[in-house]
């Protein structure tokens, strides 16, 4: 804001007459119109929540320093439209460099596109050896709404002169007239929507959250506030928790439908008949498990149990994918039905194919904030009802096996 203020004068200014004053991200989409575009999806809540926060930091950081007139500028230059424009960019372009240069926007860095799964071009530093493939030093798995953009093989010390260079390096061969894409990193639509303001179709990287308050409220329906209690209590003590958000505790449902372990074990203690609920209450702080391969035998240990029958079929189970449908019992599968029309519910009244629909007649040039709002919605309805038919398909399957 400051250097655009300059014009002229500033060293970036050539490079800010490139780009544009402002990138289409949610938070600057107008209020009414991000409000209903985004009711129910994973935005939702983050979106007003980021446009609160910023107001805060203008008023408390910014308008002081309008008032003491140290920086000769102009009070339209830092006004709060301005501010809100300039978090755009910094969201949409900005790179993490590295531990000593900290997050910054890199010209020409910036100047590539994304593609989930297709870049033609990584960037390195030139200062460190290693060729290293792995996306943007991040970890795969992250597909949090806050992930961001890194430039990979950075050192984490400064270095002289032109040691300082970063390097463009083709990973992917790229034919005359392709454009040439990057990758941002492994991210689903509501984190490409909510940082650099565009969706893909059919990411692979999407997810849909469950919010363990949304599991409370279906639990208190059927239970009591004691019952309910004491069960979430148990699978806290069995070393179980969900994510932790910035505004609420979530458990993770995936592209292909499939529910984080962690809220099918919580469901499964949930329905646990009483005289299994004390004898796993009573081993409890036997079954702790804290790694990946702790928590599938952690699993299997607490079927083996809880359960009345023997299994000796359990004993060889390696695949967390096997171990989850261990706790598909009929209750678990109609609790998580209930859970995906629970969370289908805070869409409104238009059905997915509504959406659907709505999404084909939408062009994503002239109606930009409505085709990727709808992308995202067909998105996250199209996980919720994998989720739905993933529980269905398991109680099928227990019930023809007790035929
Ligand atoms: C770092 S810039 C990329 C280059 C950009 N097109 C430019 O103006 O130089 C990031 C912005 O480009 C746009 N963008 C990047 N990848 C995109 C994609 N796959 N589809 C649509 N827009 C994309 C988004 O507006 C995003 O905020």
């Amino acid at each position: 804001m400051y250097e655009r203020a300059r014009g002229a004068e500033s060293p970036w200014d050539a490079y800010l007459r490139l780009i544009p004053d402002r990138e289409p991200v949610p938070l600057i989409w107008p209020a009414d119109e991000a409000e209903r575009l985004l009711a129910g999806t994973e935005l939702d809540k983050i979106v007003k929540q980021d446009r609160q926060f910023i107001c805060e930091d203008w008023k408390e950081c910014i308008e002081p320093l309008i008032l003491s007139g140290e920086l000769e500028v102009g009070p339209d230059d830092f006004s709060l439209e301005n501010y809100f424009s300039a978090k755009s960019l910094l969201s949409s372009r900005s790179f993490r460099i590295d531990s000593y240069h900290g997050s910054g926007m890199v010209p020409l860095a910036d100047l590539f596109n994304h593609k989930t799964g297709g870049e033609h071009v990584h960037f390195t530093s030139a200062i460190e050896t290693s060729d290293s493939d792995s996306e943007d030093g991040e970890d795969p798995s992250n597909t949090s709404s806050d992930e961001q953009s890194t430039i990979e093989n950075s050192a984490d010390i400064p270095s002289a002169g032109g040691d300082e260079d970063l390097e463009m390096i083709v990973v992917r061969g790229v034919n005359a007239g392709e454009e040439v894409f990057n990758t941002y990193g492994t991210m689903g639509n509501a984190a490409l929507l909510h940082r650099y303001g565009f969706t893909e179709i059919d990411n692979p990287y999407d997810i849909v959250n469950i919010d363990l308050a949304l599991v409370t409220k279906w639990c208190s329906t059927k239970y009591s506030r004691r019952y309910s209690k004491a069960r979430v209590s148990l699978w806290h003590n069995l070393g179980y928790s969900s994510c932790t958000g910035q505004d609420a505790d979530y458990f993770e449902i995936s592209y292909d439908g499939e529910p984080q372990l962690e809220l099918l074990i919580l469901l499964y203690v949930i329905s646990l008949k009483s005289d299994a609920y004390d004898k796993l209450a009573s081993v409890a702080h036997d079954l702790i498990g804290d790694d990946e391969v702790d928590s599938i035998s952690s699993v299997v240990k607490v079927v083996r149990v809880t359960s009345h029958k023997q299994h000796p079929e359990i004993n060889g189970l390696e695949k967390l994918s096997d171990v989850k449908k261990l706790l598909l019992k009929e209750n678990v599968c109609s609790a998580l039905a209930s859970l995906a029309d629970m969370r289908e519910s805070l869409y409104g009244s238009d059905t997915l194919e509504d959406d659907r629909q709505k999404l084909q007649a939408c062009s994503s040039v002239n109606e930009r904030n409505l085709y990727h709002s709808l992308v995202l919605r067909v998105s996250e309805r199209t996980i919720l009802h994998k989720l739905k038919k993933y529980s269905s398909s398991w109680s099928r399957t227990k019930k023809r096996k007790h035929l």
